[in-house]
């Protein structure tokens, strides 16, 4: 029998009420116990004063009582509604412990309602990233997931191969002289299109993961261009040091912002030029690898020096660029409309003029480039590892040849899509998953 677990799960501190949570099979006599009175009706709050061994009252609050299976773990599970705050959480606590019971381990709840068949991986994930959500498009990825479209997405991948694999087999049971020709060639179309599938879900941007993680842009330009004095504009704060000395900036510096829903990661980066020492080389170097990585860049150009622009900032831009020309306070010439065949947006760091374009228009590329749409998406690496190996199993599959082997390439890709929603998992990867919860969920 597994253990009988506990854990507070709201959030720990003083607070009007705090929920507890109860799991397992000792969930029930240890409600009794506290309460002195038989289970109440199921999943009906009641209220109830709680008391510890000695008949000492701990807290007077509501509880209630989901017995197995119809519960989040699908134990038997109690909840307790009590007041917040340490001495309560204490006493409480260790009542239970003398009850048998046990605190949960981070993630354990979710665990228990995996292997109790109530939820997928996918769900779990979606609770975790439902609680860590931090903007309203990461909220709504998270509830889209945990209403199931993505685990149902990678069913349906898995029942066209379980298809395409019974076909096969029908084919491999017959005679060799009167083998089906239509019947191998169905299988090779169906395999054809299922792979293109995937492969249009694998292109697309990895927007699920990057609204999950954060939109990662960085900051480019020449030494003084603005690039700090831009940050702290857009940080709404002095996060970065800004001075009139060329070469200010050499580690990279990271402030989140809410972008229209999106969590973006801005980095502040040294000015690109031939450094004239050692550690401004190496904050060039780490400009040049966050440039690299980022999901869109920001190439900053200083507005009085149009039209010489800076060449090794001009090297940078590729078509995830957007290029902004700085201190337009200082510059009375025409600005130019693109530069290297990118749109421009002017703006003063000094005086705020142009912000709230530069803004909008970021706003504008994101949503056009990792917009999300109603359509379930991939929201984790784990997520692409698998269906990567998949379309890889896939590739290999070949009915022209050995059958045997076509088919083994065909299970090995659904074996890799069972791993998404945890139809099949070694305890290694369960670990990694559901380490990442907080305690109580
Ligand atoms: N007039 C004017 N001055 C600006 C503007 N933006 C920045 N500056 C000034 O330009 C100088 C350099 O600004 P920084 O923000 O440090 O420039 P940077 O690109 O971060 O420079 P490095 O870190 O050295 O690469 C400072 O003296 C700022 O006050 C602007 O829009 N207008
Ligand atoms: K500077
Ligand atoms: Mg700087």
């Amino acid at each position: 029998m597994a253990d009988t677990i506990y854990a507070l799960a709201s959030g720990a501190g003083r607070a009007g009420i705090a929920v507890w949570r109860l799991s397992g099979e000792g969930s029930g006599s240890a409600l009794s116990s506290l309460t002195g009175c038989p289970l109440p009706p199921a999943r009906r709050a009641v209220r109830a004063v709680l008391r510890d061994h000695d008949g000492e009252p701990i807290d007077d609050g509501l509880v209630l009582w989901f017995p197995a299976p119809a519960s989040f773990t699908g134990e038997d599970v109690v909840e307790l509604h009590l007041h917040g705050g340490r001495a309560v959480a204490q006493a409480l606590g260790q009542a239970l412990a003398r009850l048998g019971l046990r605190p949960a381990e981070p993630g354990e709840f979710s665990r228990r309602a995996f292997a109790g068949g109530k939820i997928d991986l996918t769900h779990a994930e979606a609770i975790a990233d439902l609680v860590a959500a931090e903007t309203s498009a990461q909220r709504r990825q998270a509830l889209r997931q945990m209403d199931g479209s993505l685990a149902a997405l990678i069913e349906e991948w898995r029942r066209r191969l379980v298809s395409i694999l019974a076909r096969l087999e029908a084919a491999i049971d017959f005679a060799e002289e009167d083998l089906p020709s239509s019947l191998i060639d169905l299988t090779r179309t169906e395999a054809a299109a299922l792979s293109a599938d995937l492969a249009r879900h694998l292109a697309d941007n990895r927007r699920g993961e990057i609204l999950r993680d954060g939109l990662h842009i960085t900051l480019l330009g020449a030494p003084n261009a603005g690039k700090s004095s831009l940050l702290n504009r857009l940080a709404g704060r002095e996060a970065a040091i800004v001075s009139a000395e060329a070469g200010t900036t050499r580690d990279v510096i990271e402030i989140h912002l809410d972008l229209a829903g999106w969590p973006v990661i801005l980095a502040d980066t040294a000015g690109l030029r031939e450094a004239a020492g050692q550690i401004e080389a190496e904050g060039v170097r780490r400009a040049l690898a966050r440039a690299e990585a980022a999901d869109l860049k920001l190439a900053v150009f200083d507005a009085a020096l149009v039209p010489n622009l800076d060449e090794a900032t001009c090297e940078v831009i590729d078509d995830a660029t957007l290029v902004v020309l700085n201190k337009r306070d200082l510059s009375s010439s025409l600005l130019p409309e693109t530069v290297a065949g990118r749109p421009v947006v002017a703006v003063s760091a000094k005086t705020g003029d142009g912000l709230d374009d530069l803004l909008s228009w970021i706003g504008e590329e994101v949503q056009q480039r990792f917009a999300v749409g109603p359509a379930p998406v991939l929201t984790r690496a784990r997520h692409r590892a698998a269906a990567e190996a998949a379309e890889r199993a896939l590739s290999g599959f070949d009915p022209s040849g050995d059958l045997g082997l076509a088919a083994e390439s065909l299970r090995a890709a659904a074996t890799a899509l069972g791993r998404i929603t945890g139809r099949v998992e070694t305890d290694e990867v369960l670990e990694a998953i559901f380490r990442e919860f907080c305690i109580g969920k």
